[in-house]
């Protein structure tokens, strides 16, 4: 951010630009727009071809600029949707024209440059109003006006500045529309102040590009620029070749050193492999900048190389991040590239390039390969065996190069499949792997990159579908990264971030999981790169930042993984409250938090739903018994056709230890502290006292056993006295003492028949009666099997249709830090194994 700032003063200075350049370069509407835009940090949008083809794509585009730029900010466009390549169609009819001599030719140029004004006003009369319609259409005219003179008389000399006409078109059109209704706005032709050696080599000179772009920004204007153009030294126009825009986007970001480029773009991401012919590829949501360069290089069809040269200096402090968006859902979250740890270098891709040559001679091996090398930039090169891999358009060149050595060469079609991620060529298993995949293709050779991000396989024949499926298949099919959050770090959760790091060794499920969020009431710790953790509590404590609900729902809504687990180990409904958000967003949920599962019934309805429909897991085992495996025993016999008639026992371990405990010969309320001092009673013990716990717990068990009941269909005997409901905790426990009298009657009733005091939960369903629930104190004789429990321990016991006359008995420890943080990581193995049979949706804008 402090960077940011320093820029924009930088900008500010430099901001005196002459009026005449002002109105050379300025679209002046009669009233701008005051200033809607969001957000404050410098960024550059580009915006492709496809996402400006039609005013519907257009008022996208504005959407987005207005919800995601500043007017420091910068935008870069393409030409309108084929304007290039219809451009390109006119030269070459007019190059046709002129070797072949033919009048009819002539009509078709005037007829096709009729249709490409005639698209452009469209567009302008679509989007514009009357006066700035006019005022476009007037500048149009004069444009196509020009474009016919270049084309009939000088066109040898002008082929890039008909060209150029396509962006200079696109940006003032946008220009104009953000004065209208968004911001005010300038356009800027690219010629005016980027300047490159030539059109092959492309190299920016930057000290003078980014001193003229100075001058030509305006302060207080959004600039949208020219992609694809720029000039040479000579003042020539120039083009940048092939998405030549998305590197003018790279170009002037590090001109201005923005923070960010967003690449809006028809498709939503990087995917593990070309989701049009890969149905099962991913997203790769953050991409370290040598892969994704290694990724361009090697065929991407959304990334190439030259796009990212301008944003990976070594030598430079200055980061840039690269995103990749579809403008045509813009809340997709696309791909990241930029500097990354240890979990985006993880990921793994698979590309291919077909119609290759394999050249093969003396001249490759050894040092004299460095010279070819560095003369052809080959896709790969082995110099112990004499061969590189080359582009067919490279062939005569390379010939030619040769000859002129002397030096004989064989060449042979080609093609390559790669796997490329972080290092993968000095990774021996990822190698293996590749090569196992590859078997039936009968590689010709394997080589690694130079950068060792990827490994090559050169193919005789052309790269199939079908392999490219194999591979990307074995290469990828353990590779889903889940994220894990834990919310509540206090008794509970403590112990389970304590567990967390043995589990992670051990677990195999468990294999791609990172902690990768730690939030307590107040504070938050995240990182996207992962949290060391052996280190979890320390770290929290001293990087944890203040948050609230709003950005922890922005960050769950753009988390960068495959998978997010959020664990709830708090005793807050607030916290409970977020997750209809987070099932909406596909995010699970593992509670022991027992809020949500006894909400109201239609909260609680709507809960299920929302996190069926968007395929979120939600599991809570813990909320009831602790670790005890009630909900699933109760999960499984309803799913295997038993009905549940009748649920009973004791389901607090607070309220058992107490009256396990509780013989008259201490009080009642020094046993409460005690309790609560060894961590198994509720955070208030009143939760506990006043029965609501045990409430809560009969009426998750009998919703998870099908019947649709509300809180308050469950009598509740609460045995806090009126007085102390009220207070706060520390006060409650303060005046504890006031529940002694109660309970030392109580007791001594029931001793005098030779009874117990139990504190019990039943739940019955008949068919004539209906449904009957209440928690209560109950007296039992001594031999109730209700009676008799290490002090602690729950037991649930279950009728049903299987279980009639011998009921179903679950007994055994039902709180206390150990079972209720094992149980968290039992439901945690479970979610994930769930989720590694999970199928990935690839979900691509624009193309399907
Ligand atoms: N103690 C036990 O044996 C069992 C407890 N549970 C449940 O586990 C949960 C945690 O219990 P304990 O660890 O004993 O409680 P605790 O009071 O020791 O810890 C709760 C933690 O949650 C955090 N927290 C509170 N509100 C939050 C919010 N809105 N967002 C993020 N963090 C928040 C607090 O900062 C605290 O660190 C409770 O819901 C409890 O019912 C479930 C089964 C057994
Ligand atoms: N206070 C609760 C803890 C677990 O839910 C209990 O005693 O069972």
């Amino acid at each position: 951010m402090k960077q940011e700032n320093t820029i924009l003063n930088k900008v500010n200075e430099n901001k005196a630009v002459s009026s005449s350049e002002i109105a050379d370069n300025d679209f002046i509407t009669e009233v701008a727009a005051e200033n809607k835009l969001a957000k404050h940090a410098i960024q550059v949008h580009k915006f492709g071809g496809s996402s400006l083809a039609t005013a519907k794509c257009i008022k996208r585009a504005l959407e987005i600029i207005r919800e995601n730029c500043q007017l420091n900010d910068i935008v870069v466009v393409s030409a309108n949707g084929k304007t290039t390549d219809r451009l390109f169609a006119l030269y070459s009819l007019v190059e046709r024209t002129i070797v072949e001599h033919t009048i009819q030719k002539s009509d078709e140029l005037t007829q096709a440059i009729d249709e490409l004004a005639k698209e452009q006003a469209q567009l302008i009369t679509e989007l514009l109003n009357a006066n700035n319609t006019k005022q476009l259409l007037l500048r149009l005219n004069k444009d196509i006006e020009q474009l016919t003179t270049w084309l009939t008389a000088d066109i040898a000399q002008h082929h890039n500045d008909v060209l150029a006409l396509g962006e200079v078109w696109s940006a003032r059109l946008l220009s104009a529309l953000l004065n209208e209704q968004v911001c005010p706005s300038n356009s800027i032709d690219s010629r005016d102040f980027l300047v490159i050696d030539n059109e092959h080599s492309c190299v920016v000179d930057t000290a003078l590009s980014a001193a003229q772009l100075r001058q030509r920004r305006q302060f207080g204007k959004l600039a949208v620029i020219t992609g694809y153009i720029s000039k040479d030294s000579r003042g020539k126009s120039c083009t940048l070749g092939r998405n030549g825009s998305d590197y003018s986007a790279t170009i002037i970001a590090s001109l201005v050193a923005a923070g960010n480029v967003t690449l809006w773009t028809d498709v939503d991401g990087i995917y593990s492999a070309d989701p049009r012919v890969v149905p099962s590829a991913r997203k790769l949501h953050r991409l370290p900048n040598g892969v994704a360069k290694e990724l361009g290089r090697l065929g991407n069809p959304v990334l190439h190389a030259k796009t990212l040269l301008p944003l990976i200096n070594p030598l430079s402090e200055h980061h840039t991040h690269l995103h990749v968006a579809s403008s045509f859902d813009a809340q997709v979250i696309g791909t990241e590239i930029g500097k990354f740890g240890q979990i985006a270098k993880q990921e793994l891709s698979v590309t291919y390039l077909n119609d290759l040559l394999l050249a093969q001679s003396v001249s490759f091996i050894g040092e004299a390969a460095a010279k070819a090398k560095a003369e052809f930039s080959p896709i790969c090169i082995d110099n112990q065996k004499g061969f590189m891999v080359i582009t067919q358009g490279q062939q005569k060149a390379l010939s030619d190069w040769l000859a002129s050595h002397d030096v004989e060469i064989t060449f042979k079609p080609v093609a390559i499949i790669a796997t490329v991620g972080h290092r993968v060529a000095e990774r021996g298993d990822i190698r293996a792997r590749f090569k196992r995949s590859l078997k039936a293709a009968k590689p010709l050779n394997l080589v690694g990159s130079d950068n060792n991000h990827s490994v090559i396989a050169i193919l005789p024949e052309p790269c199939s579908i079908e392999l490219l499926n194999t591979v990307h298949h074995e290469m990828t099919k353990d590779a889903r990264h889940i994220g894990l959050v834990v919310a509540g770090m206090g008794n509970i959760g403590e112990r389970f971030l304590e567990l967390l790091p043995a589990q992670l060794n051990k677990v195999y499920a468990l294999e791609n999981l990172h902690l990768v969020g730690l939030l307590s009431s107040k504070k938050a710790l995240i990182n996207n790169d992962g949290i060391d953790v052996t280190q979890a509590a320390s770290l929290f404590a001293q990087e944890a930042q203040s948050y609230d609900h709003e950005q922890l729902i922005s960050w769950l809504t753009q988390n960068p993984y495959d998978e997010l687990i959020v664990v709830d180990i708090t005793p807050s409904e607030d916290f409970s409250l977020l997750y209809e958000q987070m099932f909406s967003l596909g995010v699970h949920v593992i509670g022991a938090n027992k809020w949500a599962a006894s909400s109201s019934t239609a909260h609680y309805n709507n809960l299920v739903n929302t996190a069926d429909s968007n395929n979120s897991l939600c599991l809570g085992n813990t909320t009831v018994g602790a670790g005890l495996p009630i909900n699933y025993a109760i999960d499984d016999l309803r799913q295997s056709g038993d009905s549940i008639s009748e649920l009973s026992g004791i389901f607090s371990g607070t309220l058992s230890w107490l009256f396990e405990t509780y013989d008259g010969s201490s009080n009642f309320s020094e046993l409460l502290l005690n309790a609560l001092a060894q961590g198994i009673t509720e955070p208030d013990p009143r939760e506990d006292l006043s029965g609501r716990d045990v409430q809560r717990k009969l009426l998750i068990l009998a919703r998870k056993a099908g019947f649709e009941l509300a809180l308050e269909d469950i009598d509740c005997q609460n045995l806090v006295p009126e007085a102390l409901q009220a207070l706060s905790t520390n006060d409650f426990l303060a005046r504890a003492s006031e529940l002694d009298e109660y309970f030392a009657t109580a007791l001594s009733e029931a001793n005098s028949k030779g009874a117990c005091i139990r504190y019990v939960a039943r739940f019955q369903h008949n068919q004539e009666t209906g449904v009957s629930a209440k928690v209560s104190l109950e007296v039992l004789p001594q031999s109730d099997a209700f009676a008799n429990l290490t002090p602690c321990d729950n037991i649930f016991q279950i009728s049903s249709h299987w279980y009639q006359d011998n009921p179903l008995i679950i007994r055994g420890p039902g709180a206390g830090r150990d079972v209720t943080a094992g149980g968290l990581h039992s439901d945690l193995v479970k979610i994930c194994q769930q989720l590694a049979h999970k199928q990935s949706q690839v979900k691509i804008k624009g193309i399907n």
